[in-house]
């Protein structure tokens, strides 16, 4: 189809998102520290791309419990995706490129005082060989092309975005023989988006938005793949 073009640009961010998931970030001094919470560290840029706030966020957090591909699948599912995310008015699936990579179409809840949203992403998700002791990762990413399917309606404004979940999972080796149960399993989390609104939104209304949901989506989405993982078996 006529997203080929996109399929190059996509192994192009996934290997971004992988390469500077679990960087520290001392080299980039103007990221502010949004929020603590635990394990959970939200931290964001101010950044204006003509007078849009396109602010990006850069989140780390550690989930009992859980794998890094549990994580990624949930979040990946979009069969699943309105158990999770309550920000959605609409999921749709667009296309099905293969096995791991998706489009999805989603319309955004109207926050006021602003016009509603809607975004058109490819999504993607793989695993991804990190070279240290601690096994491969499991990335997710989310990014925003034009399909000739869903033009720009007139209802929305089409929001850009790119999104990456980067995770790990961290195994504390029961006692000799023991198998590995969901008591010695975490899951290290490193999430990135960056969101374009597509239109002109007030600076204090977006940045009190954004300060208010990722935290949200972060408590929220690791509460959920804990409940549905906990009586299933581990999905490594
Ligand atoms: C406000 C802000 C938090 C930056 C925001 C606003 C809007 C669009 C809605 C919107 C934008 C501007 C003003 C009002 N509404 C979308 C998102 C957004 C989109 C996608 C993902 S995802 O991680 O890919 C999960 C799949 O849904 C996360 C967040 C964030």
């Amino acid at each position: 189809g006529g997203l080929v073009p996109y399929l190059a640009e996509l192994e192009r961010k996934v290997s971004e998102h992988h390469r500077l998931a679990f960087q520290s970030k001392d080299g980039e001094s103007d990221w502010q520290l949004l929020l603590e919470e635990g394990e959970m560290k939200v931290y964001r840029r101010e950044v204006e791309e003509d007078g849009i706030v396109v602010d990006p966020l850069k989140a780390q957090n550690v989930v009992k419990g859980v794998t890094a591909h549990e994580i990624c699948h949930y979040f990946w599912d979009v069969d699943i995706r309105m158990e999770w995310e309550t920000t959605v008015e609409i999921v749709k699936l667009v296309e099905k490129i293969s096995d791991d990579t998706v489009v999805v179409y989603q319309t955004h809840k109207r926050m006021w005082p602003t016009m509603q949203r809607d975004s058109l992403f490819v999504s993607s998700i793989r695993q991804v060989d990190t070279g240290d002791d601690e096994g491969p990762s499991w990335v997710v990413c989310n990014f925003s092309v034009d399909h000739p399917s869903l033009p720009v309606s007139n209802k929305c404004v089409r929001v850009k975005l790119n999104i990456g979940l980067v995770c790990q999972t961290l195994v504390t080796p029961p006692a000799d023989g023991q198998p590995i149960t969901r008591d010695d399993l975490s899951c290290k989390i490193a999430y990135a988006a960056y969101v374009n609104p597509g239109g002109w939104v007030p600076a204090s209304v977006l940045r009190t938005l954004a300060k208010r949901e990722y935290p949200r989506f972060l408590r929220k989405f690791s509460a959920y793949v804990q409940g549905k993982t906990k009586d299933k078996p581990i999905m490594f």
